[in-house]
């Protein structure tokens, strides 16, 4: 594994527009470095923060949303600074997302051959003919059975776990040096989950992606992620490799969303929840410590 970052996401905060033009606060100087052909966690609550990373960081923030200061530094350049045409052009060829419901990410009207060749041919500039050979090959890397016939279908006529692969051939099909995975396998079912996670996994190795992987489900950065960060109301608390951050948890609020997941080795022991008292307790600090903005 290369191990220099290819993303570095450097202090960053990030708010919204609030009402009567007061400014809300989603990111508060949020750090996060992602190493070259890896998986890396973004793991927390709802409402922490990851999917706004996310979209920060392949630069489609909602109407209303403006990073405040910070940087995002992709492949050696400062995506905050990129003109928003740069920006377009990075996203499918240099970097590209899967999404938690495959069904709203494709087209339902278009045909998957097309879903697949007109990214090819958009981003990639490849003619027809070898953007459908490409798109052959990447049904076969997700394990679809007789390609050619799926190629001619709509989504609508294939199932959710079918739906997702043709998500995740489309989001490899540009050997895209970064992939943003939003709960991928959150809308599947349990037994289609796990393949999922497999297939995500062995294409990054296959094509040497960087992938962040954003969940709520620790289960799922133990199966898949090679270092974790953990984030709460905005920030970091805790980043380093899945192994260390599992097995010595260093921040009380890792600690205890490691106490809220069941496990195999400890069968008999009660699940603790994350108490409202931390809660509000590590939110008092973050907010305190960053301080809340005004317009
Ligand atoms: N379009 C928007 N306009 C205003 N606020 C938003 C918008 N999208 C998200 N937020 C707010 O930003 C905060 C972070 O949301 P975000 O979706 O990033 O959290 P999350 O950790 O991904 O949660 P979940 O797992 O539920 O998706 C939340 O308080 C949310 O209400």
């Amino acid at each position: 594994m290369n191990t220099s970052p290819l993303l570095e996401v450097r202090n960053l905060s990030l708010s919204v527009r609030g009402p009567r033009g007061t400014r809300t606060p989603i990111l508060r100087g949020l750090s996060l470095c992602l190493e070259s052909q890896a998986v890396h966690g973004l793991v927390g609550e709802s409402g922490g923060g990851k999917t706004m990373v996310g979209k920060a960081i392949l630069g489609v923030l909602p109407d209303g949303a403006r990073i405040d200061s910070g940087s995002i530094w992709f492949d050696g350049q400062d995506l905050t600074l990129l003109r928003p045409t740069e920006r377009r052009r990075l996203l499918g060829r240099s970097m590209s997302m899967i999404l938690q419901n495959p069904m709203t990410a494709l087209n339902p009207v278009m045909r998957i051959e097309t879903q697949i060749t007109d990214v090819l041919q958009f981003h990639m500039g490849m003619k027809k003919k070898a953007a459908r050979a490409r798109a052959l090959e990447m049904l076969e890397a997700v394990r679809i059975r007789d390609p050619e016939r799926v190629m001619k279908q709509h989504p609508h006529q294939l199932s959710g776990g079918m739906c997702q692969r043709i998500v995740i051939a489309i989001a490899f099909a540009c050997r895209p040096k970064l992939i943003i995975a939003d709960e991928p396998t959150t809308a599947l079912d349990v037994t289609v989950q796990h393949q999922i996670l497999r297939l995500i996994r062995e294409l990054q190795e296959q094509f040497g992606t960087s992938v962040l992987f954003v969940t709520h489900d620790l289960g799922v950065v133990a199966k898949v992620c090679d270092a974790i960060s953990v984030i709460f109301a905005g920030t970091i608390l805790e980043s380093g490799t899945t192994h260390d951050v599992f097995r010595l948890p260093k921040h009380r609020y890792t600690q205890a969303l490691l106490d809220a997941v069941p496990r195999y080795d400890r069968p008999n022991r009660l699940l603790q929840p994350i108490s409202s008292t931390l809660h509000a307790e590590l939110f008092d600090e973050i907010v305190n410590h960053q301080g809340v903005s005004a317009a």
